[in-house]
Parts: C-alpha cells; sequence; structure tokens
C-alpha cells in the first residue's frame, strides 16, 4: 500500500503484465486493452488513444450533460420520498402505542387486584415488572416498556420464523409428519383434545423434528459480540480488545464434521445417544452461556402447541421446496417470498 513500492511497480514496462486475478474476465473480454500485454497490448493502445483527445472529448460533454439531466430527475424522484427515518419514526410510534396499551390495560387489572401478587407464586413477565415496580420501584414506566418491546419482537417474530420453516419441512417429509401425528395420538388419546402442559413435555419425536428444524433455519442466524479483552483463538488467531466478533449460528448448524450431510433433514441428530457425542457449542440456536435465549422453554412448547393445533386439522402438502425458497439475512432468518405450504383438511 505504500506509495514508494507503488512507484516502482507501475511506471516499468517490465511489470505491466497483468496476473492470473484477470484470468476470472478473460473469456468475456479476450484480450482488450485491459487484460492483455506486450506488443498486442501496445498496437491496441496505440490505435485507441487519439479517441481520447481533447477534441472528441469536447463533443461528448452534450450527451454527459442530457445522461446527467436525466439522473438529477430520478434523484428529485428519490428525495420527494418521505427519508426512512420519518418512516422509522412513525413505524416505532405505531409499536410503542401498542405496547404502551397492553401495559395499560394490565397495569388496570393489576390495581384491581385481579392479579394476585403473593410473594412465592411466580408472575408471568408484565405482572412481575409492574410489581417490582411497586413492591421495589427499581424499574421506571419506560423500562417496562422497553422490555414488553424486546420480549414482543424476541417472542414473536423468532417463533413465526421458525413455524414457517417448520410447516415447509413437514410438508416435504410426509413420513415424519404421519410420525409426529401418531406421537399426537398416542400421547393426547383424542387427538381433538387441546394439548396441557405435560404433554406437551411428552412428545418427544416432535420436538427431535423442531430441533433439527431449529438446526436447518436458526431464526437468529448469527450474533454478535465485542471482545472485552484480547484472546487467541483455538486455531491461533490473535485477536484484540474491542474486535467485533460475528458468530454464525447458521454456518455452525451447516458443518458437515459436526452434522455429516449437513443439508439433510434428520430429527434421528437429536436422539440422546447422537446428542450426547456433540459439542455442547455445536448446537446453538438460542445461543449458550449466561445470555443465551431467556424465553427457550416458552418458544419449544409454543412451537409444539402449534404444530398440534396444526397437524391435528390438516396434512400439510409440499409447494415450495428446501431448494426452492431463497433465504434472506434479516436479523431473524427469513425467505425473500413468503413460503407456501397447501393445507388438506384432516379427518383425525
Ligand atoms: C425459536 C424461537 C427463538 C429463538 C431461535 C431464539 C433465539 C435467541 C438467541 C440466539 C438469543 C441470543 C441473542 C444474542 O446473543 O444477541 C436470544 C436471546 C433472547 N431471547 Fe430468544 N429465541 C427464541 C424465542 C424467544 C422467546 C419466545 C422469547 C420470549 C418470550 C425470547 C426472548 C429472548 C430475550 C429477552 C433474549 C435476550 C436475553 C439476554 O440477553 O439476556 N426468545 N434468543
Amino acid at each position: 500500500m505504500s506509495p514508494e513500492d507503488l512507484a516502482l511497480i507501475l511506471p516499468d514496462m517490465k511489470h505491466s503484465k497483468k496476473s492470473i486475478a484477470y484470468d476470472l474476465i478473460h473469456r468475456w473480454l479476450g484480450s482488450g486493452l485491459l487484460t492483455s500485454y506486450g506488443t498486442h497490448w501496445q498496437v491496441r493502445r496505440k490505435i485507441l488513444t487519439p479517441a481520447f483527445h481533447f477534441s472528441i472529448l469536447q463533443d461528448f460533454i452534450l450527451t454527459f450533460n442530457e445522461s446527467t439531466e436525466e439522473l438529477v430527475e430520478l434523484l428529485k424522484k428519490e428525495v420527494e420520498k418521505p427519508p426512512k427515518f420519518y418512516e422509522e419514526r412513525k413505524l416505532i410510534k405505531l409499536l410503542h402505542n401498542f405496547t404502551n396499551d397492553i401495559i395499560a390495560k394490565r397495569r388496570k387489572d393489576f390495581h384491581q387486584g385481579i392479579v394476585a401478587s403473593q410473594k412465592k407464586k411466580r408472575l408471568a413477565m408484565l405482572d412481575l415488572l409492574l410489581t417490582v415496580q411497586k413492591e421495589e420501584g427499581i424499574i421506571d414506566d419506560e423500562g417496562i416498556r422497553e422490555e414488553v418491546d424486546t420480549f414482543m419482537f424476541e417472542g414473536h417474530d423468532t417463533v413465526s420464523s421458525a413455524i414457517n420453516f417448520a410447516l415447509m419441512v413437514l410438508a416435504n417429509h410426509p413420513t415424519v409428519q404421519e410420525e409426529i401425528v401418531q406421537e399426537m395420538k398416542d400421547v393426547l388419546g383424542d387427538t381433538k383434545k387441546k394439548p396441557v402442559y405435560n404433554d406437551l413435555q411428552e412428545l418427544k419425536y416432535m420436538e427431535r423434528v423442531i430441533k433439527e428444524v431449529l438446526r436447518l433455519y436458526p431464526s437468529v442466524h448469527y450474533i454478535s459480540r465485542e471482545l472485552g479483552e484480547d484472546m487467541v483463538t483455538t486455531t491461533g488467531y490473535k485477536l484484540r480488545k474491542g474486535t467485533i466478533l460475528q458468530l454464525h449460528i447458521y454456518d455452525l448448524h451447516y458443518n458437515p464434521v459436526i452434522y455429516p450431510e449437513p443439508e439433510k433433514f434428520d430429527p434421528d441428530r437429536f436422539l440422546p445417544e447422537n446428542c450426547d457425542k456433540r459439542h455442547p457449542y455445536a448446537y446453538i440456536p438460542f445461543s449458550a452461556g449466561p445470555r443465551n435465549c431467556i424465553g427457550q422453554r416458552f418458544a419449544m412448547l409454543e412451537l409444539k402447541a402449534v404444530l398440534c393445533g396444526i397437524l391435528s386439522n390438516f396434512t400439510l402438502q409440499p409447494v415450495d421446496t428446501p431448494e426452492s425458497i431463497v433465504m434472506v439475512e434479516d436479523i431473524v432468518l427469513r425467505t425473500k417470498e413468503n413460503i407456501k405450504v397447501k393445507f388438506v383438511p384432516r379427518e383425525m
């Protein structure tokens, strides 16, 4: 990168041959001026140089100006569109109003004593926050709203992403779907029965299926950390304090050394005997360590309840396939187009 070194290379025709890096465009551009060298290049350069003579360039100014005018008109239209900041402010206001309404409603019930607040009894999240505010005063109204927004986002977008992918996977694996339905019959007896907590806990096969869905389609596909102190990785990279680390859960889950044939959907990867052999950090859809997902058990129960409801009423048939969808890296894993699945009414 030094100017002194560049001055050694660029003026000297001994070093004028382009490197192997240009081979990539060779089939496209052949031995044109950019890629050629030696006398071939020299002849071409001599032919073409007059085309960039001052007198020729003058004639181009009109074209430059006409095209610039077109560009400016396009830019004017863009500038007239409301800038993203205002759009974001409007949407955030909508979201905050939504959560504020929920909090206000709950607060009213709370003051009327509808929520029992005995010391020992565990409270759901919002009641807990309201109780702590009232009894200990360590969180204010804004703090409560922040947490309700956080959980609304973390709890909703992650689970809805997982539901979408789970339905597509089940539609594409009819035998897996039928095995889940059989397990539901075994556990629930009458499959129209709504599952209770213990039923959901017993749906072990369904759990392995959900785990494999979250391996292939981890709703939170990457997380990021700022390194708190210097460190050397196990492969010998030296990293400085303050380095931004991107921890790629998605790629970890597709490591063929850990998961042979990583693209293959195989719930048996999560049979206890197969999990035992795996590194505890080889499967981390909910992250791991002290800042792991606080809602992971909630999420698993919710996913099971949703699948029970859907599978007891519908047989899923494929429209989209794992090959037809295009992934999009949003904060949460998404697809470019909505995933399509066919729902056929099912008689249990
Ligand atoms: C399939 C569903 C879900 C997945 C895959 C998932 C995944 C994750 C991951 C990977 C993290 C770590 C984020 C990071 O390090 O930046 C996380 C954190 C978190 N999750 Fe979830 N999550 C799910 C469902 C839920 C649900 C249902 C809730 C709440 C009801 C929830 C609430 C949270 C919260 C509050 C955190 C931050 C925890 C902290 O930093 O102490 N998540 N989740």
